[in-house]
C-alpha cells in the first residue's frame, strides 16, 4: 500500500510541482542515432532541420558516425535502458509499460504516441535520456512533444508530462561517484608505477556537451520569475553543482582534494557565434603545460556511452592526452546501473498516485528541479513552439 497523497497541489504555486496522477504508459524518450551506413546523412539532417549548421561540420561528424560502422551505440544503449526500467518496474509491482520514441531517428516520437493512443493510452509521463536544462536537453524534447501532439491532432486526447530534470537525483549522481574513484585510483597508480607524483598531478575534467552561450542565458530561466545562477547559467550552474556533490564524495574517500573543472565538448554551429568554453583539447594543454601528469574524464553531461562519448572523448581526448603524455582515464556514463534505473523509477514514483515516493531527493542546493517548467524556461531565439510540461504549456494536458 503506497501512503495517501495530495493530489489537490497546484502546480505553479508549488515550486513547479505537479500533483502525483493516474498514468498509463512511460514514455523513455531519447535522442535516436543512425543503425547503418545508409541512414547517417538522413539523420544528420534531422538533428540539424534548420539549424544552421555548417555543411562542413556535417561531413565531418558524419565521419565519426562512418568509422563506427555508421551505427550509434544509442539506440541499443536505449533498448537495454528500456528493458532495464521494465525490469524495476515489474520488480516493484508498477505495472505501467515502457515505450520508447527518439527525437531524430526511428522509433520516431509522433508514431510512437499515435501508437499510444490507438492501443488506449491516455495519460503519459515522459522520461528523457537528458539531465539538465537547457534547450537542446529540456526545452527540444518538451517542443518535439508538444508539436507531435499537435500534427497528430491528439492534443487535448492525449496528455503527456515529464519527470524533473535529474542532474542531481542520486541516481545519476550516484554511478559518476563510483567511476570518479575507481578513475582516480586507476590513474593514481599509473602515474605512481611511473614516479610521476601522487594526486597533486591529477585532474579532473567534468564533461558536457558545449552549447551556444545565448542558450545558456535561457537555460532554466523563467520570464516571470528570474533566479540567479553562477555564471549567468543554470546549464552551466547545475553541472558545477552536480561536481562538486561528485568531488565532495571523492574527496572525503581519498583524504585529499584532488583539483577538477569543467570544460566542454562536441562544439558546432558558426564559428562567428560564441559557445560555452573551454574545450577539453583546450583545457588538457593549458594542464599539462602547468605540470599535470593525468587526468580522469567524467562525461557529467551524459546518460550513456552514445557517440558523443565514444569519439569525442575516447577517442579524440584520448589522443589528445596521449600526445601531452597524460595518463587518461574516462569514467562510464549511468548508462544501465542499477542506481542509475532504480533512480529513474523513484522519479517516476514521485509523480504517480500508485505506489507513490513523497521523497524528492536532490544532491545540490539547486534542486529538487522542476516538474513544470516555468514560463518561458529555456526559451529559444528561433521562435515558440507548442511544449508539453509547462506553467504556460498550450498543449499536453485534457480538459
Ligand atoms: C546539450 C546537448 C546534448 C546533451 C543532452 C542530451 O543528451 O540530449 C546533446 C546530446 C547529443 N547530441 C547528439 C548528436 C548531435 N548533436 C548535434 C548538434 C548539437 N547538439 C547540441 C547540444 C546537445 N546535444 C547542440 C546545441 C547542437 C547544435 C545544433 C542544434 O542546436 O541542434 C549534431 C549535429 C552535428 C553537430 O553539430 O555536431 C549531432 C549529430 C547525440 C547523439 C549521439 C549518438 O548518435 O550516439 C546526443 C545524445
Ligand atoms: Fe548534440
Amino acid at each position: 500500500m503506497s501512503a495517501p497523497v495530495n493530489t489537490e497541489l497546484n502546480p505553479i504555486t508549488e515550486r513547479g510541482r505537479m500533483a502525483p496522477k493516474e498514468y498509463d504508459a512511460i514514455l523513455l524518450a531519447s535522442f535516436g542515432g543512425p543503425e547503418g551506413q545508409d541512414d547517417v546523412i538522413p539523420f544528420l539532417r534531422n538533428v540539424t532541420r534548420g539549424r544552421g549548421i555548417p555543411d562542413e561540420r556535417l561531413e565531418e561528424v558524419s565521419h565519426h558516425y562512418r568509422a563506427f560502422g555508421g551505427i550509434s551505440p544509442i539506440n541499443e544503449q536505449n533498448r537495454a535502458l528500456k528493458a532495464a526500467l521494465e525490469g524495476e518496474l515489474a520488480a516493484r509491482g508498477i505495472e505501467l509499460p515502457v515505450l520508447w520514441g527518439n527525437r531524430n531517428w526511428d522509433p520516431y516520437i509522433p508514431e510512437v504516441l499515435q501508437e499510444a493512443y490507438d492501443a488506449g493510452h491516455r495519460k503519459i509521463l515522459t522520461v528523457t535520456t537528458s539531465a539538465y536544462s537547457c534547450y537542446s536537453s529540456c526545452r527540444q524534447y518538451r517542443e518535439d512533444l508538444g508539436m507531435a501532439l499537435v500534427d497528430s491532432g491528439l492534443d487535448g486526447k492525449l496528455e503527456v508530462d515529464k519527470v524533473r530534470q535529474y542532474f542531481d537525483h542520486p541516481g545519476f549522481v550516484e554511478p559518476f561517484i563510483e567511476g570518479t574513484i575507481a578513475g582516480l585510483a586507476k590513474v593514481r597508480a599509473e602515474l605512481t608505477e611511473q614516479n610521476q607524483g601522487g594526486d597533486d598531478k591529477i585532474h579532473i575534467l567534468f564533461a558536457t556537451h558545449s552549447i551556444p552561450t545565448r542558450d545558456a542565458e535561457a537555460a532554466g530561466n523563467s520570464s516571470d520569475e528570474p533566479r540567479e545562477f553562477a555564471e549567468g547559467s543554470a546549464y552551466v550552474a547545475q553541472h558545477l553543482a552536480a561536481a562538486s556533490a561528485v568531488m565532495d564524495r571523492v574527496n572525503a574517500e581519498s583524504g585529499s582534494e584532488t583539483k577538477w573543472s569543467l570544460v566542454y565538448q562536441s562544439r558546432s554551429g558558426a564559428p562567428h557565434v560564441p559557445w560555452l568554453e573551454p574545450d577539453i583539447s583546450d583545457a588538457m594543454e593549458e594542464l599539462a603545460g602547468q605540470g599535470v601528469r593525468g587526468v580522469v574524464v567524467v562525461p557529467l553531461g551524459f546518460v550513456s556511452d552514445h557517440m558523443e562519448v565514444v569519439w569525442d572523448l575516447d577517442t579524440e581526448a584520448k589522443e589528445t592526452a596521449e600526445k601531452l603524455e597524460l595518463a587518461f582515464d574516462r569514467v562510464p556514463t549511468p548508462g544501465t546501473h542499477q542506481k542509475f534505473v532504480a533512480g529513474l523509477v523513484d522519479l517516476i514514483s514521485e509523480r504517480t498516485v500508485a505506489n507513490n515516493i513523497a521523497a524528492r531527493p536532490a544532491m545540490t542546493p539547486l534542486g529538487p528541479w522542476y516538474d513544470v517548467c516555468r514560463p518561458g524556461c529555456c526559451a529559444n531565439f528561433r521562435g515558440e513552439k507548442p511544449t508539453i510540461a509547462g506553467a504556460d504549456s498550450t498543449v499536453g494536458s485534457v480538459a
